[in-house]
């Protein structure tokens, strides 16, 4: 998951290969819920690990249900209808497929049992509206206080005394402002069906059908049949009780599924974008995203469990559809609508304004900073397509909302649109997407291709000890780039060389083994040949040789394609001594990283007597100068600036200044 301020996508070019999806986050806290409140243990398959399923788990936990995780599964062990904890307070996040449930199915337990529950969330969900559940839950019966503005969150259920409640008399909720009102009464009252039918008559025409369609297939699936007439009346029968049903696999996320349809769509032109973890055969309302790709120009093939997509109609035909059923992935489609013949205008999707933002407004706002012209009206937006010279570099805002951070990197693929200037685009606060994706950015890394030569580098080189691994590190960690630490790679030669007994001024046979190094980077380890060598490698001493054996020309030129390879999206940060001037020579920012020599000398005696290494300044100031003498004076790509290499002398500067110092001038080169 990528945790920085924000994160920037070259253009990119064409997509293919296969995506594993990661499970439904409405199927996953449904599932929960249900296997929370019955008796017994289920074993639950594939749920999704998220921040909204996190949030249901804490409360789950907080209530009393034990929950055990194994490698491949999570045994949830319910409280079978029966309050363990009588208070708590639950903060629930963003999260209104966990808010909503649980304040119903507290409010009834509390007022049955006695008890006080306060649910609370991120200061969005205190302006996301609850108020007609709240009604419902009253009429009831249940007590439920406001604790700020009446209506949304937070909330108190229960006032710690029991109450008996009006269960005789349907229970009326409206249905036109978010269907979660009625999942949560659908998902609660068989709490409460002991003494006959509990009746649930829906106000208004409902919307977002087919959420109440999963709810109701999991609640059979849990043991209670729900008797209905459409959507207008539901009726739980008499005593309902949650069974589980042992084992329960959570299918893949539909809406997420949404953004590597529409990567199919508009780039898999050869071979297709493969989506696994959810198909033909989804019980979930946004599967029928895929009508809509298709009615776009999308080719979709699926099957259980399956879909293949690839690049149909291009452009993208124009559409003017109802997006009632489909109210989250409908989102998608404002994107591929860049890419279209036409206008496109999606329609009552009046709920997108209470999502986790008004999610009409923040999309018009962002595809107009790309350059599209949209309009927006309380329930619909019109989407006119971005010609190609017409798309600019923006910095995508994302409102704390993962749909917009996924929507919106769409645009990268913006040199598909014609051939005008392919832009970049910045996401910004790309964790976000921790919501139901948290590895989002990397599953679409691995799919696309950049258009050649867009993968950004920065390059920092300068002498031994002046801070260019520090600096580089820090660098890579606040912009989501790799990070390549060239000197690794000699000093893995000199060890590997070492080893195998070969001299140092053999370069023949030093530039064979450079060219099969069986070298790997794990987090901070580093393998050779299996081998740890993290420590090894480190050493003065492994420096001092290393320094020898990039003297010669061949071991430089057997290295050369290696390095190249860790040029790999989203960028690159790579420190050295011949980044700027021989490996990367086109980088955007190239930084050359000085400091006197006694500076060095003394950082790095501090580091050395940190680690527990002895060593003396005297010898350590003889040996910076005689690597300092070797590396720049040698005939091949020795240690010097770039001509276009900015300097840095960092004598002075702490570490942090020397980071803020280079991402300013990153952030100048940068077109946002
Ligand atoms: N601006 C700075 N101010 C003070 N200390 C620093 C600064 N930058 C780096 N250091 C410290 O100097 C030491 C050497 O830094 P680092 O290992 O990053 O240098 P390097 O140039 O990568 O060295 P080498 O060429 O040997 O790989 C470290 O202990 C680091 O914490
Ligand atoms: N691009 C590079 C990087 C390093 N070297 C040589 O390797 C020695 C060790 O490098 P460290 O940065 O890890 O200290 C260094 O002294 C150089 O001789 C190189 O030539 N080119």
């Amino acid at each position: 998951m990528y945790s920085t301020a924000f994160l920037d996508l070259p253009p990119l070019v064409n997509a293919a290969g296969t995506v594993r999806l990661p499970g439904s986050k409405s199927i996953s806290n449904r599932v929960l819920l249900l296997a929370g409140l019955a008796e017994g243990t289920t074993d639950v398959r594939d749920l999704l690990d998220s921040d909204d399923t996190r949030v249901m788990l804490a409360a789950l936990e907080a209530l009393g249900c034990r929950l055990q995780r194994n490698r491949a599964s999570l045994l949830v062990t319910g409280i079978g209808g029966q309050l363990r904890t009588r208070e708590a307070k639950l903060f629930l996040g963003n999260a209104g497929t966990a808010m909503r449930p649980l304040t119903a199915a507290l409010a009834v337990l509390a007022a049955t049992q006695g008890g006080a529950f306060e649910l609370s969330g991120v200061p969005r969900m205190h302006e996301r509206p609850i108020g007609d559940l709240v009604d419902a839950l009253r009429q009831l019966g249940c007590p439920v206080a406001d604790l700020a503005q009446p209506g949304f969150p937070p909330l108190r259920v229960g006032d710690g005394a029991t109450h008996m409640l009006q269960t005789g008399a349907p229970i009326r909720v409206r249905g036109d402002v978010s269907s979660q009102f009625l999942t949560a009464l659908l998902l609660a009252l068989p709490l409460v069906t002991t003494d006959g039918p509990v009746t649930i008559e829906v106000d208004g025409e409902l919307i977002s059908k087919p959420y109440i369609d999963i709810t109701l297939r999991l609640l059979a699936r849990f043991g209670i049949d729900v008797q209905r007439d459409g959507y207008r009346r539901f009726v739980l029968p008499q005593g309902s009780a949650y069974r589980t049903p042992g084992r329960i696999h959570v299918e893949g996320d539909a809406s997420s599924a949404s953004y590597f349809v529409a990567l199919g769509a508009i780039a898999a032109t050869d071979k297709p974008v493969r989506i696994e973890g959810v198909g033909l055969d989804s019980i979930q309302g946004d599967i029928r995203f895929i009508d809509a790709a298709q009615a776009m120009g999308a080719q979709v093939k699926g099957g259980d469990g399956w879909l293949e997509v690839k690049r149909g109609a291009w452009p993208l035909k124009g559409i003017t559809l109802n997006c009632n059923h489909i109210p989250d992935a409908a989102m998608t489609l404002a994107v591929m609508a860049l890419y279209a013949d036409g206008p496109t205008r999606l329609t009552d999707i009046a709920s997108w304004r209470v999502k986790e933002t008004d999610r009409i407004a923040a999309m018009a706002t962002e595809l107009r900073k790309l350059g599209a012209t949209v309009e927006e009206g309380a329930d619909f937006i019109e989407v006119q397509p971005l010609p190609a010279g017409a798309w600019r570099a923006a910095s995508i805002h994302t409102y704390d909302d993962h749909r917009m951070a996924m929507c919106l990197s769409l645009a990268a693929l913006n040199p598909l649109a014609g051939a005008g200037q392919p832009v970049p685009v910045r996401i910004e606060d790309p964790r976000c997407v921790a919501k139901t994706f948290p590895d989002y950015f990397e599953a679409l890394f691995d799919l696309v291709q950049p258009l050649a030569g867009s993968v950004p580098v920065l390059t920092v080189d300068g002498p031994t000890a002046s801070g260019k691994g520090t600096l580089a590190s820090e660098l890579a960690a606040k912009l989501g780039y790799h990070l390549l630490d060239s000197g690794a790679l000699y000093r893995a030669t000199a060890l590997a060389a070492q080893d195998a007994g070969i001299s140092l001024e053999d370069e023949a046979s030093l530039a064979m083994m450079a060219a099969q190094l069986d070298l790997r980077f794990d987090g901070h380890r580093v393998l050779l040949g299996g081998r740890d060598i993290t420590d090894p490698l480190r050493l003065e001493s492994t420096g001092g040789m290393a320094s020898r054996v990039s003297v010669h020309p061949a071991v430089r030129q057997a290295l050369f394609q290696l390095q190249l390879s860790f040029r790999r999206l989203p960028g690159l940060v790579a420190d050295g001594r011949d980044m700027g001037t021989v490996v990367f020579p086109s980088a955007e920012l190239k930084v050359f990283l000085t400091a006197s020599v006694e500076q060095r000398a003394s950082r790095r005696l501090k580091q050395l007597l940190g680690k527990g290494v002895a060593a003396t300044l005297d010898g350590l100031l003889a040996d910076l100068r005689a690597r300092d003498e070797r590396d720049m004076l040698r005939s091949v790509a020795p240690c010097k600036p770039a001509e276009d290499a900015v300097l840095l002398d960092n004598s002075a500067l702490s570490i942090d200044a020397s980071v803020e110092q280079v991402l300013g001038w990153w952030q100048a080169r940068r077109p946002f």
